[in-house]
């Protein structure tokens, strides 16, 4: 193929995407018997069924024109050789590093042109954290009371609770070593929900935060710390604390023993960050065993993902097929449905990975970016999700792309609730495609013994215009290594979307001024506070709320 500069590949793209019947998927099965065959790929351990969107073969050639154009590849390579490709936070990129095998040799760029052993810290770390784990789990490291601990509730918010959490949620059983929890909300009622559940004797408390500047983490910690005082002591309290942070100098003036400390570079970006120490309320709640093969799963899709070739490259293929609905097609939605239950947090996690990764305006460049970019995620597991918004994706006035997450095998004897979930799951995509047409309903209503004029009243609203568009995600089963592997591969889809779209996946300036302005309102909620300079709006809000809290204004 003769290179193409960005701007034709684009062109040729939104111009194949405006051809008449573009969004007609059902015409396209009929017209190719081998549809299915050519539009799904295996790798690693699962399958990526594509073959339910539009994306013919000349789509197909057009996006892939694009990748190339964009150079995605070549920039992939620049991320593994640790050059500093978060160019806004003139950071290196390296999460692949922590889950590559002891003395992987990832480097990592300084920003005075000479390199850090990245993988060298890593092992490290990993060796650090395996001890703690396996000794906590031993009960060689116990309690303040003499007890082993049994609970560890892990204190962090955005990437140091949406990965942790969502993983031990699908990795936990019955057998796993501890309990694991989460504290993320500022809002009290959370820890009010905790609480209860809790024995501080036997409580090993993790303050997750790269920054240990975070204000609600940071709340949550003082709260929690002074519960553990109250009861073991301020002495007590320090053995049961543990920091997960980058920042050493802050979780010493908190009180953390250093060697209590798990630390992690600034090439670890909070989202990308579960593989780290951020991971270890993982490896104590599921045990270390299941964090190493967590780990191996997404090492084996970086292995894919670093070798495929473009046209069989998994996470590639997918960031394609959102360029194709985002910008060919205009849909700026995506609808993330796991067929797991254990998987209910994946759509949050996806939401922060995608949403804080690609909701960006101007180019890496600093210019107005020229197309759409990240569309809003959203999701819940299926079943679920049918019985609330899938009504819209079926017969709303927009399509809104839905990725599926299919189990083969699952961990429970109940064969019947999983044939059940399944046939579920397929009938939705199916349904979705194939759509319902006016003289199918007619048909079906009529031998119902409906009326003529009852059949013409209800039509419209009984048919379902389909070819709508969703990708299906199978795998054969969920273990950690599993798990990995799909997390590793939308990791790496957000990442060939950046390149794609010329934005910085990995900075996040738009949750700072939020942050600042809430600094200067803090004071006016004081009892001597007073309504300081807003809008209209705020002040007025400001004003009601100090009202129905009984404070003067
Ligand atoms: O780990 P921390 O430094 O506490 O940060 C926690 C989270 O808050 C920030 O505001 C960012 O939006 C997130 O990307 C980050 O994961």
């Amino acid at each position: 193929m003769t290179p193409v500069a960005p701007d034709a590949a684009w062109n040729r793209l939104l111009a194949l995407a405006q051809r008449p019947g573009a969004t007609a998927i059902r015409s396209l099965f009929s017209r190719d018997a081998a549809r299915f065959e050519k539009f799904h790929w295996q790798a690693c351990d699962m399958l990526l069924d594509l073959s339910k969107t539009a994306i013919d073969d000349a789509a197909m050639q057009a996006l892939l024109g694009l990748a190339e154009a964009t150079g995605v590849m070549a920039a992939r390579d620049a991320m593994a050789a640790g050059e500093r490709v978060n160019n806004t936070e003139d950071r290196a990129v390296l999460h692949m590093a922590l889950r590559a095998p002891p003395g992987a040799g990832f480097k990592a760029r300084r920003a005075d042109g000479g390199v850090d052993d990245a993988s060298a810290d890593v092992d490290a770390t990993m060796a650090a954290m395996e001890r703690f784990t396996r000794a906590v789990h031993a009960g060689e490291i116990r309690s303040a009371t003499g007890e082993t601990f049994t609970d560890v509730i892990n204190i962090g918010i955005g990437g140091s609770d949406l990965g942790p959490f969502m993983a031990s949620r699908a990795m936990w059983h019955e057998g796993s070593p501890m309990r694991p929890l989460y504290l993320a909300n500022a809002d009290a009622h959370n820890w009010e929900l905790i609480r209860p559940r809790l024995n501080p004797g036997r409580t090993l408390v993790l303050i997750a935060s790269k920054t240990f500047t975070t204000a609600e983490t940071m709340a949550n910690a003082r709260v929690v710390r002074g519960w553990l005082e109250q009861t073991l002591g301020t002495e007590g309290m320090r053995q049961h604390l543990v920091a997960l942070s980058t920042n050493h100098k802050a979780t010493a003036e908190f009180g953390v023993p250093s060697d209590r400390v798990f630390g992690f570079h600034d090439w670890v970006g909070g989202r990308f960050s579960l593989w780290s120490a951020i991971g270890l309320s993982i490896a104590l709640g599921c045990g270390w065993d299941d964090f190493i093969r967590l780990l191996a799963g997404a090492r084996a899709m970086d292995e894919h993902f670093l070798s495929a070739p473009p046209a069989a490259n998994l996470p590639l293929l997918l960031a394609l097929t959102t360029v194709w609905h985002v910008n060919g097609l205009g849909l700026d939605n995506h609808a993330i449905l796991p067929y797991d239950h254990r998987l209910s947090r994946f759509p949050a996690h996806l939401q922060q990975l995608e949403m804080e990764s690609l909701g960006k305006r101007v180019t890496k460049g600093g210019l107005p970016v020229k197309h759409l970019t990240g569309p809003v995620i959203f999701g819940e597991p299926g079943t679920n999700a049918q019985h609330s918004f899938m009504q819209l994706l079926h017969q709303g006035t927009t399509p809104v792309p839905a990725d599926f997450v299919l189990i083969a095998n699952p961990s429970h004897p109940y064969a019947g609730n999983h044939r059940l979930l399944l046939a579920n799951g397929l009938a939705q995509a199916e349904a979705l495609l194939r759509g319902r047409g006016e003289d199918e309903v007619r048909a079906e209503m009529t031998a119902a013994g409906k009326s003529a004029e009852d059949v013409e009243r209800l039509l419209p609203h009984r048919v379902f215009p389909g070819d709508r568009p969703s990708t299906t995600l199978l795998l054969p089963r969920l273990d950690p290594q599993m798990l990995g592997q799909i997390v590793a591969l939308y990791e790496h889809k957000v990442f060939c979307l950046g390149v794609l779209w010329d934005v910085d996946a990995f900075d996040q300036w738009g949750v700072e001024l939020g942050k600042q302005l809430s600094t200067s309102i803090l004071p006016e909620l004081l009892p001597e506070g007073r309504v300081g300079a807003h809008d209209p709006s705020t002040a007025g809000l400001i004003g009601q709320l100090r009202a129905w809290q009984g404070l003067d204004n």
